[in-house]
C-alpha cells in the first residue's frame, strides 16, 4: 500500500508539530517544507522526530551541493530521509547516498525542474536512493494548464519505486494510487484544509481502500 507524506509548508516549528499532532495518526512520513527548514532551521528536524520517534521525518533540504556534508546535518539533526535536487551532478547524489547508508536513513530525489522526470528517475534509482519524488512545485502548480496527471502517468511508466508531489488532493489520491507510486505526498491538502486530521484521513482511506 502507498505511504501517505504530509508536506508541512509552514514556517514555524510550534504551528508544524501542531499540525502533525492532528493529523500524525493518518500520516508514515512528516515532511518539513523547504521553507520550514529555511526559516527555523535544524532545530525544526530535532524537535519533529522527538515529537514522533516512530514517525518517519522528511527533511525537505533540495541540496544542490555538498550532498555528504547536507545529508551528514540532516541526519544528525534527526531525519530519516533527505531530499537532493535531480538537476545535480551525480556526485552530490552520490556522496548523499554514502551517508545515508552510514547512518542507515534514506536519500530521495526531487525531480522539479526536470524536463524529462522519468528519464532522470531511472539513472539515479542507479546510485542508490530510497525512491524519487516525481515534483511539480508550487509555483509550477499555478501556471496556466496545470495538472498532475502528467505526473500520474509519468509515475506509471516510471518503473522504479517513485512518490507523487504537486497537488495531491481527494480528487487525485485514487488515480495517484492506481499509478503504483510508493508514496503520496500532500501539502495544501491537508495544511491548507478547515480540519487537516479530516482530510488526512480521507487521503488514507483511499490510499488503503482496495
Ligand atoms: O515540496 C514542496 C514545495 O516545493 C514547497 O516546499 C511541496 O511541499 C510539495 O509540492 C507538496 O505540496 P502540495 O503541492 O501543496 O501538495
Amino acid at each position: 500500500m502507498a505511504k501517505l507524506q504530509v508536506a508541512i509548508d509552514l514556517l514555524k516549528t510550534e504551528d508544524a508539530i501542531a499540525l502533525a499532532t492532528k493529523v500524525a495518526p493518518y500520516i508514515d512520513i512528516i515532511e518539513l517544507g523547504t521553507p520550514l527548514i529555511k526559516s527555523e532551521g535544524l532545530r525544526a528536524i530535532t524537535a519533529m522526530k522527538k515529537a514522533f520517534p516512530d514517525k518517519k521525518v522528511f527533511a525537505d533540504f533540495k541540496t544542490a551541493d555538498a550532498g555528504a556534508l547536507e545529508a551528514e546535518m540532516a541526519f544528525q539533526a534527526g531525519a530519516d530521509y533527505i531530499t537532493i535536487l535531480g538537476s545535480v551532478d551525480d556526485a552530490t547524489i552520490a556522496g548523499a547516498v554514502a551517508k545515508a547508508k552510514e547512518y542507515n536513513k534514506g536519500v530521495v530525489v526531487d525531480t522539479i525542474g526536470i524536463p524529462d522526470r522519468v528519464k532522470r528517475a531511472q539513472e539515479v534509482i542507479e546510485l542508490g536512493v530510497e525512491f524519487v519524488e516525481l515534483h511539480a512545485g508550487l509555483d509550477e502548480q499555478a501556471k496556466d494548464g496545470y495538472s498532475i496527471q502528467v505526473l500520474i502517468d509519468e509515475a506509471a511508466r516510471a518503473g522504479v519505486p517513485v512518490s507523487i508531489a504537486g497537488g495531491v488532493n481527494l480528487s487525485s489520491i485514487e488515480a495517484v494510487k492506481n499509478s503504483g507510486a510508493v508514496v503520496a505526498v500532500a501539502g495544501g491538502a491537508i495544511y491548507g484544509a478547515e480540519d487537516p486530521a479530516a482530510a488526512a484521513k480521507a487521503l488514507k482511506v483511499a490510499l488503503s481502500a482496495a
